[in-house]
């Protein structure tokens, strides 16, 4: 479980204020918010990549430091290094999270064998996409924090990755939490969905 207490952001401008909620494993849980109101800022602080000003985050009752392996967070392909490929990704992935994952069945099941071990300044905005979500699901990570992860993406692969998401909460317990663009199709496979207005979070019931 994340637990997070009594959190307040601030960036240039407000962000959240006293924000507390507990995100349970097993769930799908959708972050809804218009552009700019705080959603990346959000997972960021989650992920301990910049400091909030109150508050509490816990993982299973650890701060982020000592459950970094519980959690996978890649915010944008912008991140990617174009000189090396997918593939040189999904081994360091699965190194540092110490993952079981089979690497060829993930990249068979995200068609990605006939451009994997091409360097990524030759891939294609989708093609980056599927390298990212192809990341979390080999990290094996129990907390996937997933933002705006289906841009790019055409109809068909949309509908793999929510149905990949939907079987990763079901059956093998993740904690899935998620910003999309396209609300209506993820909104169908949410057990949760929040939404971030006015620097508050809060559930629709
Ligand atoms: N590094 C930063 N320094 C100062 N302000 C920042 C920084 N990063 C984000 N902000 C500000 O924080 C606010 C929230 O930005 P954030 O990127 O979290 O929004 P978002 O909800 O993810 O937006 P979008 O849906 O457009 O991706 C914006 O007003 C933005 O200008």
């Amino acid at each position: 479980m994340i637990e997070v207490n009594q959190l307040s952001l601030v960036t240039r401008v407000p962000i959240l204020n006293d924000f507390s909620y507990q995100f349970k494993t097993g769930n799908i849980c959708l972050i809804s918010a218009v552009n700019g109101s705080g959603k990346t800022t959000f997972f960021r602080a989650l992920t301990n990549l910049i400091k909030h000003k109150h508050g509490t985050i816990r993982f299973d009752g650890q701060p982020f430091k000592k459950e970094k392996q519980a959690v996978f967070f890649y915010e944008t392909p912008d991140w990617l290094d174009g000189n090396l490929s997918g593939l040189d990704y999904l081994k360091f992935v699965q190194r540092q999270w110490r993952s079981p994952r089979n690497l060829n069945e993930e990249i068979n099941f995200w068609k990605m064998a006939d451009y994997i071990r091409l360097p990524i300044k030759k891939y294609s905005l989708g093609m980056k996409q599927h390298l990212v979500i192809a990341m979390y699901f080999c990290s094996n990570a129990t907390y996937l924090i997933m933002d705006e992860i289906s841009n790019g993406l055409d109809e068909e692969s949309r509908k793999r990755l929510y149905d990949r998401i939907k079987d990763a909460a079901v059956n093998e317990q993740k904690c899935v939490i998620i910003s999309s663009h396209y609300k209506s199709d993820v909104a169908v496979i949410a057990t949760r969905i929040l939404h971030l207005e006015n620097q508050k979070i809060i559930a629709e019931s």
